[in-house]
């Protein structure tokens, strides 16, 4: 089963997708935990070369780069048995790529063959609690630095209205006022019927 974890800087898509890994594997269950941009050298590349790389060539490299991880890393994880846990995946270039100018048409065609998840989580906060924790952070990205947490809220938003036209399966994850523990819960409970009927297939 492929998920993917999701929501605007500093929301806690990191944490989360660890804590998940933790408690799925607790539970006996193979857990690869995997992110995007890549750990490869081109993924690498991008994460050092955003201040460089910019607008549809980095749309393009992104995807270059997401369509790698689906053939060597994802699938591959998939036939051997293994849950797959992405920290972001499409709907961050949905997101992302926007604010650095492309046109989401344009993002969605870069990246239309890719694998679909079983489902994705966009995890929602306050945007005034995300804002604060960015201003903690030392370091930002050059698109850290320009997406404001309201507008990446609500291109998250349209990001949803637009895969869910595709047919994809996703939740929304209200963060509000829950610790890490009980947002990890929340996405518990909506994978327990997938997985149960993961087991009865
Ligand atoms: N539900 C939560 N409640 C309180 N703090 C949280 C929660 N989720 C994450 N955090 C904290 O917020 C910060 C950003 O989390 P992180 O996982 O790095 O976000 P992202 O990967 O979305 O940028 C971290 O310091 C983390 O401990
Ligand atoms: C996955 C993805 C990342 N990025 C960019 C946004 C970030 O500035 C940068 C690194 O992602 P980020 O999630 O900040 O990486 P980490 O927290 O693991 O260092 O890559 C895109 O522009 N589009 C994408 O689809």
């Amino acid at each position: 089963m492929f998920i993917v974890i999701e929501g605007p800087n500093g929301v806690g898509k990191t944490t989360i997708a660890g804590l998940l890994t933790e408690r799925l594997r607790h539970r006996g269950h193979l857990v690869h935990l995997t992110s995007e941009p890549t750990r490869t050298r081109l993924g690498e590349l991008l994460r050092q070369a955003e201040d460089v790389i910019h607008g549809r060539a980095l749309a393009l490299a992104i995807a270059a780069d997401r369509t790698l991880h689906v053939e060597d890393e994802i699938i591959p994880a998939l036939d051997a048995g293994h849950i797959v846990i992405s920290d972001r995946y499409v709907q961050s270039s949905l997101v992302l790529q926007r604010v650095d100018a492309v046109d989401l048409r344009e993002i969605w065609s870069y990246n239309r063959y890719v694998l679909q998840p079983a489902v994705c989580f966009y995890l929602v906060d306050d945007p005034h609690t995300i804002g604060a924790r960015l201003t903690a952070r030392r370091h930002l990205t050059r698109l850290e630095a320009t997406a404001m947490p309201e507008r990446e809220l609500q291109l998250y938003d349209q990001a949803f209205q637009f895969l869910r036209r595709q047919s994809w399966h996703q939740t929304t994850i209200d963060c509000r006022g829950r610790n890490p523990d009980q947002v990890a819960s929340a996405i518990l409970d909506t994978l327990d019927p997938l997985l149960a009927h993961r087991r009865a297939a």
